[in-house]
């Protein structure tokens, strides 16, 4: 008697990945024959975006070669679409005549995407995007046509939209509701989502409902209820998909509307099992290939005849595949009765997350911006993690800490966490097989374990997961860590590129290092900015554009629109007719609330916009950069002058540092102070640059931080003057500037570079000399931008909405 005959019918993702599982598991139990309706062999669908946006060609997205078919006996009729299936024969016929009989059947036909069945749905130029046809379809229309219209603002509509801009064309994005992605975003990540995209160059028509295409043989516009109509010489539809269950209506299986399957994927006609889009499972049709690459696992143990636990269902999460964009969306977002929010919105760094929490256990979550606690929440999602005990800190992470020190992030997480959505692979199997397999690549990691072979997106995590594991011994070529998404690019290239090519713009930047994004985003631009001004000081001129809100006003933003208000108090030390200043102005322009803040300021919180000017000039004192990534405050103690410990003048001191470096434009914000003595009331432990006085001479302690990832500072030098601690500041902080990456705090900077390398340069009298005269250059231009505001009526006019300043 020969093997049983197995037939899978659908040669996409979820099919063929149970035949890959089912070959591991019983390599000859079966003859294989697969049937797809496509000319292709399995190849990765989630990758077409990038097909579409020319970041991949078609022959990079296979799966498995025509080889591969061969190479495991498998009989694969590419481009038949079966069309009828015997039940009682036993056999399976596909469109062009080929009849094969089976003992067990597998259906995998995936889904097919919903049509709006509109008036003029049939004219030439309007199509779905499934396949690779659809894709090669669009990138030829591109060449002739230049305006499309993408209905459907989900996943799939703006990873469309995003290829239309990529391949040269106007795009409009119509969508039904007021919130693009709504099934996966709450509303203000969603703004923020729509915000950066219409800097990429989209164009939104919101609660838009379509009426009928318009055209004659091709289509020219899409018209609406409203009667409005936008052009289109190319338009396709996004709306959502429907289980494809053709073939297992014609053979009586139960749909509804997927084919209904137990938890071992089997339908209700014995000897036939569905996996994949096609399949639903206790009432669910996945649209993601994690969740069915689960189910393919336990189809394959089953055929195998494998011990193997039902399939219980899947909880997922998604990743928009945009560049310049960073969004994440996992469980259950929404909020409702019994449950409980964490929110973190910060609009100077574009960054919003919020963890939803339900009895103690976190069940959905939103990142926008910063997407980088993702994984984590992910796995307390996953095993119901109970977070009653645990710190707001220990959810989400401080955004400008988080994911930048090689294998940092990972570290922490525990080996069950799924590292690789897509394939279900963990930190534990990626650590085991780079130890055991000696694997040193993401792409030998990928080869061996499967992670990262899907969407792409857990690509830095494998690496992070490599450095961590190799220590040292990790050359980290493998994975690079870009600016941001819209170049490859890592930061230390762009500041070459810049030197060398003579860059002076950042527009020109993005454009002689071809950024996929024209607009860029709002992690580069600013970033770009800094470099420029880093590099240049002497002739750069500041691109205000290109700085976040707070730093263009240069006030913080309230989360009412409000502003505060924090003048500079060299050293924490002020005077009556000062205070007297901060008083007449508080009850002049009614500010609500007057705050002293963690760094010895006074704050004036609730300041309207227009009031910012005229209240700067009424106290006539310099910015205090509360907002900026600068030297923000120099706390100090009050040593030696009244306390009887004291061995150092830790108040002129501190005035001294904040006199020679405020305004200084730093990679982020600097936070220093000056003791007195050791026993450092002014916290100099935890700045960014703490100096404490000691018997004969000063301290000098490095990348300390008291936020959210509390690091304590390493000494980095002992000095005997103040002239030195100056000059050793100065050196440390123009170091910084020139190597740190924008957004990196100092705390980081240290981890990354070592104390030692640092020391090494801050200690050596050339390269200190030459710093120092690096800083020099930096602080002759600085300019106090309150006063500039004040002087200037044009910036007056064009940020603050004020003509005049009267005091
Ligand atoms: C552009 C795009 C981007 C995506 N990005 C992501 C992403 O980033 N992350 C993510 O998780 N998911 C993503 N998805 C969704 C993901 O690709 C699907 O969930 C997955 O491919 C579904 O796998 P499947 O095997 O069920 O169906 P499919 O991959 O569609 O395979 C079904 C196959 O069956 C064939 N077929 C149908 N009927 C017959 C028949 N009668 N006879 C023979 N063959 C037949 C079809 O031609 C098709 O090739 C994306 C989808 C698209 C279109
Ligand atoms: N990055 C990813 O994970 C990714 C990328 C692409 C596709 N996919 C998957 O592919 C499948 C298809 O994606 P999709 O975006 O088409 O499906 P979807 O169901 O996720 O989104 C469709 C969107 O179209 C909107 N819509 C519905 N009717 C409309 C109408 N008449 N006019 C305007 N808008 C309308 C809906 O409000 C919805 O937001 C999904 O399963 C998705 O998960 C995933
Ligand atoms: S640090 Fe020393 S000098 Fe400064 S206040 Fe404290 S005890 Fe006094
Ligand atoms: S998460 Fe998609 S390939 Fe790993």
């Amino acid at each position: 008697m020969g093997k049983p005959q197995l037939v899978l019918i659908g040669n996409g993702m979820a099919g063929v990945h149970a035949i890959e599982h089912l070959l591991k598991l019983a390599p000859s139990k079966y003859d294989i024959t697969v049937f797809g309706a496509e000319p292709h062999p399995n190849y990765n669908r989630i990758l077409l975006s990038y097909v579409l946006s020319g970041d991949s060609k078609v022959a990079d997205i296979e799966l498995n070669t025509y080889g591969w078919y061969e190479e495991n006996g498998i009989k694969l009729y590419a481009g038949h679409t079966v069309t009828s299936v015997d039940t009682t024969s036993k056999t399976v016929t596909s469109d062009k005549g080929v009849t094969v009989p089976y003992d067990k059947l597998i259906i995998a036909t995936g889904s097919n995407p919903f049509m709006l069945p509109l008036p003029g749905a049939d004219k030439d130029g309007v199509m779905a995007y499934r396949t690779i046809q659809d894709c090669e379809k669009m990138i030829e229309a591109s060449k002739k046509y230049k305006k499309a219209v993408v209905i459907g603002g989900g996943l799939l509509g703006l990873e469309a939209a995003r290829g239309f801009l990529n391949l040269g064309m106007k795009v409009d994005v119509v969508h039904i509701t007021d919130t693009i992605m709504e099934r996966q975003l709450d509303r203000t990540a969603s703004k923020m989502l729509q915000e950066a995209l219409e800097a990429q160059g989209m164009n939104f028509l919101l609660e838009k409902h379509s009426a009928e295409i318009l055209g004659g043989k091709r289509v020219t516009g899409l018209k609406f209820k409203d009667g409005a109509v936008a052009e289109a010489d190319l338009l396709v539809m996004a709306v959502g998909i429907r289980p494809n269950v053709a073939v297992a209506k014609q053979i009586g299986c139960e749909t509804n509307p997927g084919i209904v399957v137990n938890d071992y994927l089997e339908t209700s006609i014995p000897g036939v099992y569905a996996v994949g889009e096609c399949a639903m499972h206790r009432g669910v049709a996945y649209g993601l290939v994690a969740p069915l690459y689960e189910q393919a696992a336990v189809l394959a143990k089953r055929l195998a005849g494998a011990a193997t636990g039902p399939y219980e269902g899947s909880v997922v999460y998604t990743k928009l595949k945009v560049s310049g964009v960073d969004v994440f969306s996992g469980g259950n977002f929404s909020e409702g009765e019994g449950t409980k929010t964490i929110r973190i919105h910060d609009e100077w760094s574009g960054i919003y997350k919020k963890v939803v929490i339900k009895e103690g256990k976190i069940v959905g979550a939103v990142l926008y911006g910063d997407t980088s606690d993702g994984t984590r929440l992910m796995q307390m999602i996953r095993s119901g993690t109970d977070i009653s005990g645990l710190e707001k800190t220990a959810i989400l992470r401080d955004s400008a800490a988080a994911g930048t020190s090689a294998g940092a992030g990972v570290a922490e997480l525990p080996d069950e966490a799924i590292i690789c959505g897509c394939n279900g692979v963990s930190k534990g199997a990626i650590c085991s097989a780079i130890k055991e397999q000696g694997l040193a690549s993401v792409e030998e990691v990928k080869n061996c374990t499967n992670a990262s072979r899907s969407c792409g997106g857990c690509k830095p995590l494998v690496g992070e997961l490599l450095a961590f594991t190799l220590g040292d011994s990790f050359q980290g070529g493998a994975v690079k860590e870009t600016v941001c998404g819209c170049t490859d690019l890592s930061r230390d290239e762009v500041v070459a590129a810049i030197r060398e090519k003579g860059l002076s713009h950042v527009r020109e930047v993005m454009h002689v290092l071809g950024w996929k994004s024209e607009e860029g985003c709002s992690k580069c631009r600013p970033a770009i900015n800094y470099y420029l001004g880093m590099l240049n000081p002497g002739t750069y001129k500041d691109d205000r554009a290109s700085r976040f809100v707070n730093e263009r006003l240069h006030a913080n933003i309230q989360k009412d629109g409000t502003y505060s208000v924090v003048p500079r108090m060299y050293g924490g030390v002020t005077t009556p007719e000062d205070l007297k200043k901060i008083a007449d102005v508080a009850v002049k322009y009614n500010v609500p609330t007057v705050k002293l803040t963690g760094g010895q300021r006074i704050d004036l919180l609730g300041v309207k916009k227009e009031d910012l000017v005229p209240m700067w000039a009424d106290l006539d004192m310099p910015s205090g950069y509360a907002y900026g990534k600068a030297l923000r405050t120099v706390k100090t103690c009050v040593g030696e002058t009244y306390c009887r410990f004291g061995t150092g003048d830790a108040m002129g001191m501190g005035i001294a540092m904040e006199k020679r470096f405020e305004r200084l434009n730093t990679p982020a914000k600097v936070k220093m102070a000056v003791s007195g003595c050791p026993r450092n009331c002014a916290e100099s432990g935890i700045k960014d640059l703490g100096v404490v006085s000691v018997d004969g001479g000063w301290e000098l302690y490095a990348g300390g931080n008291g936020g959210v990832k509390v690091r304590v500072g390493d000494l980095l030098a002992t000095v005997a003057t103040e002239a030195e601690v100056i000059e050793y500041t100065e050196a440390y902080l123009q170091y910084y500037r020139e190597t740190g990456k924008y957004g990196e705090r100092t705390s980081e900077w240290v981890n990354r570079l070592g104390l030692a390398h640092i020391q090494d340069v801050v200690k050596d009298p050339g390269r200190r000399a030459a710093l120092c005269s690096r800083m020099d250059e930096a602080l002759a231009v600085t300019k106090d931008p309150w006063k500039e505001a004040i002087a200037d009526a044009s910036i007056r006019r064009n940020l603050y909405d004020v003509v005049e300043v009267k005091s």
